[in-house]
């Protein structure tokens, strides 16, 4: 089967790239990939397996990937080195060094799957896909940070601008620095094609204003959970419209989707979404979500 299509993020997620993580992850030097003091490998490749099982619960079928001990510990975040158009993958280049490798992977797995490449990020243009929200399908918001340079969105405007795509970009702030992980999807998850749920402080003030005027509805992130939680309490996952996965342990938040509507699924990850500054999203890349 070589379905694909992916120009949306919440309709029902049907195929999904993921990849286990294994010795890369567990002989991981935490300092080196600026993983917190809950990292605990072992302990985040079991919390995984319960998480890949919620995907699978879903009826989302899987497309994995490997971890043979290649020593890319944050490679099990699929969400970040490809993004998938209705067009075909487009194949990014990381901002961060120490995942440069990573988007080759994804090649390897498209080639194999059948699915076509439409086009590649090149250095010194960098963009992650944790960057990249689509608004509709011929809106892509890409923030512009730490991992994604001005030289990338350019490549990226060019490369869908035929298939009538317009990309708009922001600023993102740097919040904890270089060397931690801040993309636009970490201060924003859409739930529905209307809903998302917004942490506002670090929104780009004008990505802010554009969701108000698109008639958005934006669920707040309570900012104690947010902040004790690394940011991770935000980043949920739609197998569904309105129905997500989240890491456990903030019930505020969970509340609040609840009382927007959502159905909201939880799994414990201190020690691998947390820790490894990721969440469901940044562990899934959707390669086809299908409207229902
Ligand atoms: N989309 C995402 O927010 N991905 C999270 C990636 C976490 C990983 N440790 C990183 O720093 O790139």
């Amino acid at each position: 089967m070589t379905a694909y299509g992916s120009q949306e993020m919440s309709a029902n997620l049907t195929r999904v790239l993921m990849r286990r993580p294994g010795a890369s992850l567990t002989s991981a030097d935490h300092a080196k990939w600026h993983y917190g003091p809950t990292f605990d490998g072992e302990k985040a490749v079991r919390q995984y397996q319960v998480f890949a099982s919620l995907v699978e619960k879903s009826g989302a079928e899987i497309l994995w990937l490997e971890d043979n001990g290649d020593g890319l510990a944050d490679a099990m975040f699929t969400h970040d080195p490809s993004l998938m158009t209705d067009h075909g993958a487009v194949i990014l280049n990381m901002g961060k060094p120490l995942r440069v490798p990573e988007p080759a992977l994804h090649e390897a797995a498209y080639k194999k799957a059948g699915i076509p490449i439409l086009g590649r990020i090149t250095s010194p243009g960098t963009v992650e896909g944790g960057d990249c929200i689509w608004l509709d399908a011929e809106t892509l918001v890409v923030g512009r940070g730490v991992r994604t340079n001005e030289e990338g969105i350019t490549q990226l405007a060019e490369l869908l601008q035929p298939h009538g795509i317009t990309v708009l970009s922001y600023d993102l702030p740097l919040w904890h620095g270089e060397d931690a992980c801040l993309h636009l999807m970490s201060v924003m998850s859409p739930l529905s094609s209307g809903l998302a749920l917004v942490f506002a402080p670090l929104l780009p003030a004008a990505f802010y204003q554009l969701l108000k005027e698109w008639g958005v509805a934006m669920v707040e992130a309570p900012a104690d959970e947010f902040h004790a939680s690394n940011g991770l309490s935000l980043n949920v996952l739609p197998v569904r419209p309105n129905e997500v996965i989240m890491v456990s342990g903030f019930p505020k938040t969970k509340a609040a989707m609840e009382a927007a509507g959502c159905t909201v699924t939880t799994f414990d990850a201190d020690a691998l979404c947390i820790a490894c500054e990721g969440g469901p999203t940044c562990l899934t890349r959707p390669v086809l979500r299908r409207a229902p």
